[in-house]
């Protein structure tokens, strides 16, 4: 479970996350909503250890980790992919895999001298576990690939893949469908659905695709102007009125019904 408690993140006297508190249940696909501006990203780099918070708290299980930095909150099983994919373009998908999990012995070179058998050994587990997760995800056929010559889709299936090379708990995903087709939206949907049942990650998910985030999270929050406006199941949040209104704005909203 992660609780964000009152949390703040201004720019200079801008406020792009302005007093924000949430809960992203532990085993929920936690859909996070809201117009452009809204606060969104900034609330993920700031829980993610990307951005220092201005104030506020960031609880996990119990422990205070505000202001962890990445690398310390990846340890902790929480991490979190950004809109761009951040693959290694002229490396294999399967060698983009095979170098998240940290600490492998090949990278010292008391290592390399001493310790062949063992990086054997250890280069053999982690291409098994690699194409596992290839396989878990239908992209066997795109292992040799180079990573860079993959589509926007197999990009974010890659990104995925990233976050199962190591014991994830709970994984932050920054617009996973943008300029992804439907075919592989439904690919990527799929495969956080798996993920949350059979090996019960959490997810918080932002997106602009509503069919997306009514198919895939339970609860939806909604941001407007760096604060939680609305929260519940996705059916309800699109009815609510708070929240119609922050996506078209009164006047437009209220045009739209003298339209109607
Ligand atoms: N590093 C920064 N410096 C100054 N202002 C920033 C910075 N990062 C974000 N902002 C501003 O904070 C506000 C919130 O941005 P943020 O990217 O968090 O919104 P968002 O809800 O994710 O929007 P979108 O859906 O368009 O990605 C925006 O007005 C943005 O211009």
């Amino acid at each position: 479970m992660i609780e964000v408690h009152d949390l703040h993140r201004h720019f200079g006297g801008f406020r792009a996350v302005d007093g924000a508190s949430l809960q992203i249940r532990t085993g929920s696909i936690t859909g996070l909503i809201g117009p452009n501006g809204a606060g969104k990203s900034t609330l993920f780099n700031v829980i993610a250890g990307v951005l220092p918070p201005t104030s506020g708290r960031v609880v996990m299980d119990g422990e205070d980790i505000t202001g962890l930095p990445p690398h310390e909150l990846f340890h902790k099983g929480l991490l979190r992919t950004f809109q761009m994919a951040h693959e290694f373009s002229s490396m294999s998908v399967r060698e983009n895999l095979m170098m998240v999990p940290p600490g492998q012995s090949g990278e010292s070179l008391w290592n390399t001298w001493f310790g062949r058998k063992r990086i054997a050994n250890e280069e053999r587990a982690l291409r098994a576990r690699a194409d596992e997760v290839l396989d878990f995800l239908t992209i066997s056929h795109v292992a040799e690939e180079k990573a860079g010559n993959l589509s926007g889709g197999q990009k974010k299936l890659l990104e995925l893949g990233r976050c199962m090379m190591v014991e994830a708990k709970i994984v932050f995903l920054d617009e996973v469908g943008a300029g992804v087709n439907r075919t592989l939206l439904g690919t990527i949907a799929d495969a956080i659905i798996r993920l949350n049942k059979e090996r019960g990650y959490t997810f918080c998910v932002i997106e602009h695709d509503m069919d997306f985030i009514g198919k895939l999270c339970d609860p939806v929050i909604v941001m407007a102007e760096g604060k939680v406006l609305a929260e519940g199941p996705a059916a309800h949040i699109m009815e609510n009125e708070a929240v119609i209104e922050a996506y078209l704005g009164r006047g437009l909203k209220n045009k739209a019904m003298v339209g109607a």
